[in-house]
């Protein structure tokens, strides 16, 4: 499985992204916020830069929500049993989605200060 031509490991990224799309809840909710998010600030005509930083966050957001849920797949399916390690290692996954979360939150307030 190593080696694959580019368009190989990019199919494989557009089937993860689809399984995100359809097993997880809270990507989809993420995405939809994103998606009105982008399409608000390309309504009122905002600055390529603020454009940027605004989807940048919300890429690093999907991203983060991808990771932790690749991680819970993996350690469901290797360990399926309630263990104190495993309580410990998704909540520090799901700590780095909130972590991202709240900078994406801090982009969009200093966002709606600086154009208020
Ligand atoms: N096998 C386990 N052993 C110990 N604690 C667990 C285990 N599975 C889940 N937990 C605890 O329950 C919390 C929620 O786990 P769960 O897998 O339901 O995550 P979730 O973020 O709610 O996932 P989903 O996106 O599937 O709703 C974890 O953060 C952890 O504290």
């Amino acid at each position: 499985m190593k080696n694959k031509a580019f368009l190989h490991r990019f199919g494989f990224a557009i089937q993860g992204l689809q399984d995100g799309w359809r097993r997880e809840r809270s990507f989809r909710t993420q995405a939809l916020i994103g998606l009105i998010v982008v399409l608000g600030a390309a309504l009122l005509g905002i600055s390529g830069i603020w454009l940027a930083v605004i989807g940048l966050a919300i890429a690093v957001v999907l991203a983060a929500e991808l990771f932790n849920s690749a991680l819970e797949a993996l350690v469901d399916h290797l360990h399926p049993e309630v263990h104190p390690e495993i309580r410990v290692v998704k909540d520090m996954a799901a700590a780095g989605v909130l972590l991202v979360c709240l900078g994406a939150l801090t982009v969009g307030l200093l966002f709606l200060a600086a154009h208020s």
